[in-house]
């Protein structure tokens, strides 16, 4: 378990990570989720007591790291790619870890099984591709055979294969009972792997939830409407109370009526139609929706547009289409 109570990090007066609290815990894989710059990484380091929190702290299963007899037994974790010591072949690698946290040899062989990378124990890591890289730092992770493992952004630069075994492996881990903490950007990665979620954005708590309720909340459905004429079709909507958003190339995005009533209404009222077809939105777009506020560099796209023939009259509202 780990629990983080009003953690704060402040570097000058940039609040990178702003009284963050919640637990993380055993037996499920919880998605760390924010986008870029929402202080993920700081929130990690300062798990591992690598950066010192401002204010707030940080227990591992009731401790602050640094009160950790053998940290690595109790938590491992993967950093972002970090160079591995070019001289030393993988085997040796882990041998030095081992000694010098009183780990056992014999887990070498267990966790290099475990990755996949018993044939090029001997070789030197930096010969290896980024999955073979990132394998290393799992089986470094593992080599304590800690309860508690954390990832940060794992499956980056990795091919489908690569990202495929790190979901399983993750899975796994949990299902043995232990708590694994996972960071990415990517709520669609995030849908298939983890069980509970926390999102943060500006450094500050946006959700901690299970996954099943994120979905279940943020799953809209709506029907896209295409016509020729889309004034038309507006003004009638709006009569009966329904408003709807306008896309990038003038279909309508129509939420809260079920297409066969709303095929009813166009023909009742002679509007032609193109498209009427059921739409769910994305979790990724839900995603972007709870963090748009908090993306710190926004890129303006001309995705949210009035009608042709309708700009500037305010007739549609505008939709974050981010
Ligand atoms: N050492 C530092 N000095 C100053 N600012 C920092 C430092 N480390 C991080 N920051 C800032 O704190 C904020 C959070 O950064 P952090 O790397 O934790 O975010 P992140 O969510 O991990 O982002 P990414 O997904 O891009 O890695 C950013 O605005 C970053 O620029």
């Amino acid at each position: 378990m780990i629990e983080l109570r009003g953690l704060t990090k402040r570097y000058g007066d940039k609040t990178a990570v702003d009284h963050l609290t919640f637990s993380v815990r055993p037996g499920m894989v919880t998605g760390f989720l924010g986008p870029n710059g929402a202080g993920k990484s700081t929130t990690m380091r300062m798990m591992l007591g690598l950066d010192s929190p401002t204010s707030g702290d940080v227990r591992i299963d009731g401790r602050r790291y640094d009160q950790l007899r053998d940290p690595l037994n109790s938590i491992g974790a993967l950093l972002e790619a970090k160079a591995v010591h070019g001289g030393r072949s993988a085997y040796n690698h882990l041998l030095c870890m081992a000694q010098s946290n009183n780990i056992p040899k014999k887990r070498i062989d267990s966790v290099l099984d475990l990755v996949g990378l018993s044939d090029v124990a001997k070789k030197r890591p930096k010969g290896f591709s980024l999955g073979m890289g990132q394998r290393l730092g799992i089986a470094a992770a593992l080599l304590g055979d800690p309860q508690i493992l954390m990832f940060d952004e794992p499956v980056n630069g990795l091919d489908p294969e690569g990202i495929h075994w790190i979901r399983n492996l993750m899975k796994h881990l949990a299902g043995e009972g232990r708590t694994v903490f996972v960071s990415s950007h990517l709520m669609s990665e995030m849908a298939l792997t983890a069980e509970h979620l926390v999102v943060i954005g500006r450094g500050r708590l946006l959700a901690d939830t299970s996954m099943a309720d994120f979905i279940a909340e943020n799953s809209r459905t709506f029907v896209r409407v295409r016509t020729p004429q889309p004034e038309r079709m507006r003004d009638v909507l709006v009569s009966f109370g329904v408003r709807p958003v306008f896309e990038q190339d003038g279909a309508m995005q129509v939420e809260g009526v079920e297409p066969a009533r709303l095929g009813e209404i166009a023909a009742w009222y002679q509007v032609v139609l193109h498209e009427l077809s059921p739409q769910k939105a994305s979790l990724e777009e839900a995603f972007m929706r709870l963090t748009a506020e908090s993306v710190e560099y926004q890129a303006h796209d001309q995705a949210a547009q009035p009608p042709p023939g309708d700009r500037g009259t305010g007739g549609a509202p505008a939709r974050r289409n981010r």
